[in-house]
């Protein structure tokens, strides 16, 4: 059974298709990466995939049954990062980490929050209260909050955003190995780097309609919206 399925799902706001209609399979442990320039309707996408608005036509279904994030077994099995955080006050990022993986029902939260924290290299900052993180370290806490869920699927959107270089490379180890074990991945970039790191294959979105491209295409493609 596919993780995802698109067929000729339609986004956008109000009536208005913000682009082409999309068509894609994704399988276990296959990654693609969302590809246009700004406004050509990559976020809207992944929210409507992530049930978190109504498509305006067409169909969206994850393992094998329609995305609705109040299901539980939805969110057993399907993590994101959009742009948008949200803390509760007097919580610390570790304690954040570990309520989300309990939550979850993971065992051994602490272990795992632990193990997480170090991959995303904000280990010194699990005492931290959340507004105190530099934007960058608030991305990789973000990061982190996804990483602590079980997870089948991971949608990301634009997780590049205000990391370092360095971390940018241990994301694009970090996509790689939840590939490796399983995880089907659907991100949003404009990141080249992190394409060709991940050896997506990517979903071009343009005016000219939505076009999948092999990983060998893909970041040349990318580059050339510079
Ligand atoms: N809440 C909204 N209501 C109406 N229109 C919206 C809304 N959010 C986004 N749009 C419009 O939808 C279009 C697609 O926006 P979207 O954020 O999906 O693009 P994007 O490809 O993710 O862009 P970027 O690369 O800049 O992040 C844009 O024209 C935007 O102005």
């Amino acid at each position: 059974m596919s993780s995802l399925e698109l067929s000729d799902l339609l986004v956008g706001y109000g009536g208005n298709a913000v682009c082409p209609p999309v068509s894609l399979t994704l399988a276990p442990g296959e990654v693609v990466a969302v590809i246009g320039t700004n406004g050509t309707g990559k976020s809207t996408l992944l929210r409507t995939v992530l049930g978190l608005q109504e498509p305006l036509s067409g169909t969206v279904s994850a393992f094998g049954r329609a995305v609705d994030e109040r299901e539980r077994g939805f969110r057993a099995r399907v993590a994101s990062v959009l742009d948008d955080d949200a803390f509760f006050p007097g919580v610390t990022v570790r304690e954040h980490l570990v309520l989300t993986a309990r939550g979850h029902g993971v065992p051994d939260a602490g272990v795992v929050t632990d193990q997480v924290l170090d991959h995303v290299g904000i280990t010194g900052h699990g005492g931290a209260m959340p507004h105190t993180l530099s934007s960058g370290q608030r991305r990789r806490f973000l990061l982190a909050s996804a990483l602590v869920r079980p997870r089948d699927l991971l949608v990301l959107d634009e997780p590049e955003q205000r990391l370092d270089t360095a971390m940018r490379a241990r994301l694009a180890d970090l996509l790689r190995a939840e590939a490796d074990a399983g995880t089907a991945v659907l991100f949003a970039t404009h990141d080249d780097r992190l394409l060709a790191g991940t050896g997506a294959s990517a979903l071009h979105l343009s005016d000219d309609g939505a076009v999948l491209l092999r990983p060998d295409d893909a970041p040349g493609v990318l580059a050339g919206f510079r």
